[in-house]
């Protein structure tokens, strides 16, 4: 017995957390919808609310007037109901006249909440996001939850600001029907109808929060499905897929994923809708029923004439109709709150994750002068690094980039080169150890002015689909409109003919989705990414990083590309990566990167005589060459 009293309790105490739990969330949601109104203009928020306060009275003055003309109908005073009439009419027509307005308004209010909210969002993940903490699976999620909202631009937060105002007409109808009710029926029959429509929409709407949250919580599924979907549908993978002949395959791992993706969900809508279905529309159509029969009781026993009880049956089928799903609202407020959500989430994660690291100690006071720092020597002083905080990439990692002259930077795949620049041009921050920049530990500089000392050519270097002249001058954007600039980096980055060639000359996208854009070949894309690097140090870049360069270009392309090396690199620091030691050989200075740390150092000839790993790459792919050309 004391078990049993004991399992109660507990029973109700738990029941009753998690009404007092709902009731918190039902307060934030409200104090969030209130802080994106905010963002919408006082004038904007009060002329929608004004618009639903109105449009929401309309259908009360309609029925009200509709059952006074039908009283005097019914009394023999036809020319005056037909006053009622004209007047319940207009009140129709106004309502109709207003949803134009109504939408309008509330466009309005989700395209400011959601200019908000994007430029809150680029900026953050533009500028606060480390890109370390941009690929951790639990906020590339969030990430991408946020962009769907922002790429559909349906269900945004400004959808969902703009949705919550929208109650407003629905509020106002509900208030006007249950008055009606009353003054109509009494006010046990206007309680009844309130108590309907109440707990029926209390009904459906906490169901339908519920079912936002499993969404969300499908966030990651969806993304794979969405990153399958993509390789199907996209023509950025078209070609592989039907060369390696995946085409059966991709669309079973569409299937599958969708599966994965949607079964779940679909599971959890049954528990969600099923049983608060039932529950409710029970409590509702025996709420409506006891009023409709209160109201019919009036009318049996003679205290009511026609007018008012046609006006007190309509009051309580309005109350009635209150617990549906209100389009204009439920949908926009429960996936637009997650997409703000989302953007919370991932403001979150991206914090947590940078809370621990050390902060810039730089002021307004003493912000290092950049331009001296050209002339620096830049010192990597026993880095180490990992991606994951468990297998280190780059291991007491420790030389010198002199100023001013040439680095070539060598080793097997994996060895840790490209990882090594984005730690150089502070993408990523070393685990321990420090890159000094004259004296100045790295961390010490402001990380954009840092930047702008580097003009970066990546190994994945991105093929931008805008015009030419954009994707040149991408890399010191205020010069977007130096024409010669562009023209003669172009011009030394081998690509003298392209703009000649090309129907908008500068102005041509590169893409083959408009008209007048074209598509290039993969070593001119290489060609393009070069020229972006050369106007970068044109206009003011210190350090000039070229990963793989010559990757994609043909062999005269390549020797072109050397040739060129010196005149290239001069008056800057440089460094390049590749895996052509023919072609590295005529840096000042050799680096080898084994497991992450420098394993020899020096000039080509001293490395050659060293007859360390270098000397026998090297002869390893002279040789290699040589047997090529002795067949050829
Ligand atoms: N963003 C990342 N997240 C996690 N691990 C990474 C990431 N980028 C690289 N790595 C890992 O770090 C190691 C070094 O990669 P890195 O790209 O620096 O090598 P690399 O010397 O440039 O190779 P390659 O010659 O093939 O370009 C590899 O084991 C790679 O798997």
């Amino acid at each position: 017995m004391p078990e049993q009293t004991h399992g109660a309790r507990a029973r109700a105490s738990g029941r009753l957390r998690r009404i007092s739990d709902r009731a918190g969330e039902r307060r934030r949601a409200a104090r969030q919808l209130a802080g994106l109104l905010s963002r919408a203009g006082r004038g904007a928020v009060a002329s929608t609310i004004l618009a639903h306060l109105v449009a929401g009275s309309m259908p009360i003055v309609f029925l009200v007037c509709l059952g006074r003309a039908l009283q005097l109908l019914v009394s023999e005073s036809g020319s005056i109901a037909v006053w009622w009439l004209a007047a319940g009419l207009s009140a129709f027509l106004l309502q109709q006249l207003l949803a134009p307005v109504q939408l309008l308004l509330s466009e309005m209010i989700a395209r400011q909440v959601d200019r908000y909210c994007l430029r809150r969002f680029t900026g953050f993940a533009l500028t606060r996001a480390p890109l370390r903490t941009l690929e951790r699976p639990a906020v590339a999620d969030r990430l991408s939850q946020a962009n769907e909202a922002f790429e559909q631009m349906a269900l945004t937060p400004g959808a969902a600001a703009e949705g919550a105002l929208a109650l407003i007409a629905r509020y106002t109808q509900l208030a006007g029907a249950v008055v009606v009710v009353a003054v109509t029926a009494g006010p046990w029959a206007a309680l009844g109808a309130a108590f309907v429509a109440v707990v029926t929409r209390r009904g459906q709407s906490a169901a339908f929060n519920r079912w936002g949250k499993h969404v969300r919580l499908a966030a990651p599924a969806r993304r794979r499905t969405a990153y399958v979907r993509d390789l199907a549908t996209s023509t950025r993978a078209a070609k592989e897929i039907r060369t390696l002949g995946l085409i059966d395959w991709i669309d079973d791992r569409y299937a599958a994923e969708s599966r994965g993706h949607l079964e779940p969900l679909w599971r959890s809508r049954r528990a969600v809708y099923g049983r608060p279905f039932v529950v409710y529309t029970l409590l509702g159509l025996a709420g409506t029923a006891a009023a409709l029969l209160a109201v019919a009781g009036l009318g049996a026993g003679g205290t009511a004439s026609v007018g008012p009880l046609a006006m007190a049956v309509q009051g309580v089928v309005l109350c009635a109709r209150f617990g549906v799903m209100f389009s204009e609202s439920d949908t926009k407020m429960v996936y637009g709150r997650n997409a703000w959500e989302a953007l919370l989430e991932f403001e979150r994660v991206c914090l947590a994750a940078t809370a621990g690291e050390r902060r810039r100690r730089t002021t307004a006071e003493n912000v290092p002068d950049l331009a001296a720092l050209r002339s620096r020597t830049i010192t990597f002083d026993g880095v180490s690094f990992s991606y994951d905080g468990r297998r280190p990439v780059l291991r007491d990692l420790g030389f010198q980039l002199s100023a001013g002259t040439s680095t070539a930077l060598v080793g097997v795949n994996g060895a840790g080169k490209t990882t090594l620049v984005k730690v150089l041009t502070g993408l990523y921050r070393p685990d321990e150890g420090r890159v000094l920049v004259g004296g100045t530990d790295l961390v010490d500089l402001p990380p954009e002015a840092w930047r702008r000392q580097f003009a970066v050519t990546f190994q994945d270097f991105v093929r931008y689909e805008l015009t030419i002249r954009e994707n040149v001058a991408m890399s010191a954007i205020t010069h977007l409109d130096d024409d010669a600039g562009i023209l003669a980096e172009l011009s030394r980055a081998g690509l003298g003919e392209l703009v000649a060639s090309s129907p908008s000359g500068l102005d041509t996208p590169l893409t083959r989705a408009t008209a007048d854009g074209r598509e290039l070949s993969g070593g001119q894309w290489q060609r393009l990414a070069l020229a972006r690097s050369l106007f970068a140090v044109r206009h003011g870049a210190s350090v000039l990083v070229l990963d793989e360069p010559t990757a994609q270009l043909d062999a005269r392309g390549e020797a072109e590309f050397y040739d060129m090396f010196l005149e290239l690199t001069r008056g800057v620091t440089s460094m390049i990566i590749s895996h052509r030691f023919s072609s590295v050989r005529r840096a000042d200075r050799i680096v080898v990167l084994d497991g992450g740390s420098v394993a020899e150092c020096g000039g080509h000839d001293d490395l050659v005589a060293a007859g360390g790993e270098y000397a026998r790459l090297f002869s390893a792919q002279a040789s290699r060459f040589a047997r090529a050309g002795g067949k050829a």
